[in-house]
């Protein structure tokens, strides 16, 4: 690339959240969120912004909040202050290649350089991805207060708002009777009004999930996600094949291998894409290539990232030809705190996309200044 050009710093920063309310998953109950954010400038005077991160510690994923941040400042770091922040793809090849695992860390950067070439060219970063097919996309919204009327008049809130109308329920925390019928009489008072989904978070045993899902059928349930362990393909392949419900792969995917495993298998009816657990934007576009190459449906999945990550993911699934079950990106309005000089537009049961250069996005500096641990 011809005039100089180089990264001068990337700097990481854990940022401390309260949620609006406990958010009750089978895995952990959130009553924050940590947001890792990646910061990188270049010579040019660009920053631009990353975000890797995780649910409830070490409860989710196997990176934590603390080793995103020490493997990027340690390992990550040093492989790109001074090189040309324009050659994102060649960067992210080196990274891939010195540093095994750790795809949250690696989500984090590449997505900060992304933002950052975009902006270099003037162009949304869906622009990198081939470009939009859709300049706003649906947003559902998890009830996971663990309490059944309090997520009922949650969600006729939501519908009344019409902020949200399709809604996924987190269940795995009591016995598989007593989640369907939290579940039923959630559906039974919004009716057709909404879609009502089910994430289990692997709770259930194959058994456990061949009874759920006849149960969650019969009360009008639309689909299940990820009922059983993550590294149990074949089982997950049996409750696809067993054809109760359309069945979603979640914590199975950590990236494209994974995706042809399930694809190659015919183990899930739909994928919910991540791009913190595919590794990155690029990898989350191969993910989502698998799937559709595969005639496996596409869902836009979230590890409760804030804004950053929030848009990153936004600008990559807007650019996905078929988005069947529409995407979960609501994860800044599940947080007390706004981190931007305005807030993500949330309208018509959709997030609108914003035309500006990059993410898209103006981070309140002063106010993650605040909201930064350690600072
Ligand atoms: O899908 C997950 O497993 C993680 C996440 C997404 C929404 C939510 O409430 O939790
Ligand atoms: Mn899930």
């Amino acid at each position: 690339m011809s005039s100089q050009l180089s990264i001068v710093s990337v700097e990481t920063l854990l940022v401390d959240v309260p949620t609006i309310r406990a958010h009750k998953l089978s895995v952990a109950t959130m009553n924050h969120q940590t947001l890792v954010l990646v910061r990188i400038t270049a010579s040019d005077g660009i920053v631009s912004w990353g975000e890797g991160t995780t649910i409830g510690g070490l409860a989710y994923g196997e990176e934590s909040p603390q080793s995103i941040k020490v493997n990027v400042d340690t390992y990550v770091a040093p492989l790109l202050v001074g090189e040309d922040p324009r050659a994102v793809a060649r960067l992210m090849a080196q990274v891939n290649q010195r540093i095994q695992g750790n795809r949250f860390a690696k989500c984090a950067v590449e997505t900060a350089l992304y933002d950052g070439q975009a902006k270099r060219l003037g162009v949304p970063l869906s622009e990198l991805f081939g470009g939009r097919v859709r300049e706003s996309i649906p947003v559902a919204w998890t009830l996971a207060s663990g309490d059944t009327r309090r997520d009922i008049a949650e969600a006729e809130r939501m519908l009344e708002l019409r902020r949200h109308n399709v809604f996924k329920l987190k269940i795995g925390l009591r016995s598989v009777k007593d989640d369907v019928a939290h579940v039923a009489a959630i559906k039974r008072a919004l009716g057709d009004m909404a879609s009502v989904r089910i994430d289990a978070n692997q709770a259930w045993s194959v058994t456990e999930a061949l009874e759920g899902l006849r149960m969650l059928a019969d009360a009008g349930i639309d689909m299940a996600e990820q009922p059983i362990a993550a590294h149990d393909k074949l089982g997950l392949r049996r409750l696809t094949q067993a054809n109760i419900l359309p069945v979603m792969a979640d914590e199975a995917l950590h990236g494209p291998r994974d995706a042809f495993e399930v694809a190659s298998t015919q183990a899930a009816d739909i994928f919910a894409v991540k791009i913190n657990q595919s590794g990155g934007l690029r990898g989350a576009a191969q993910v989502a290539g698998i799937a559709q190459a595969a005639g496996i449906a596409l869902y836009g999945g979230t590890m409760l990232e804030g804004a950053v990550g929030t848009l990153a993911s936004a600008q990559v699934f807007s650019t996905f030809h078929d988005l069947a079950w529409g995407t979960e990106l609501f994860g800044p309005l599940l947080l007390t705190e706004e981190i931007l000089v305005e807030p993500l537009p949330y309208r018509d049961f959709s997030l609108q996309l914003p035309t500006r250069p990059g993410l898209g996005i103006e981070i309140d500096e002063a106010k993650l200044a605040r909201l930064c641990r350690d600072r």
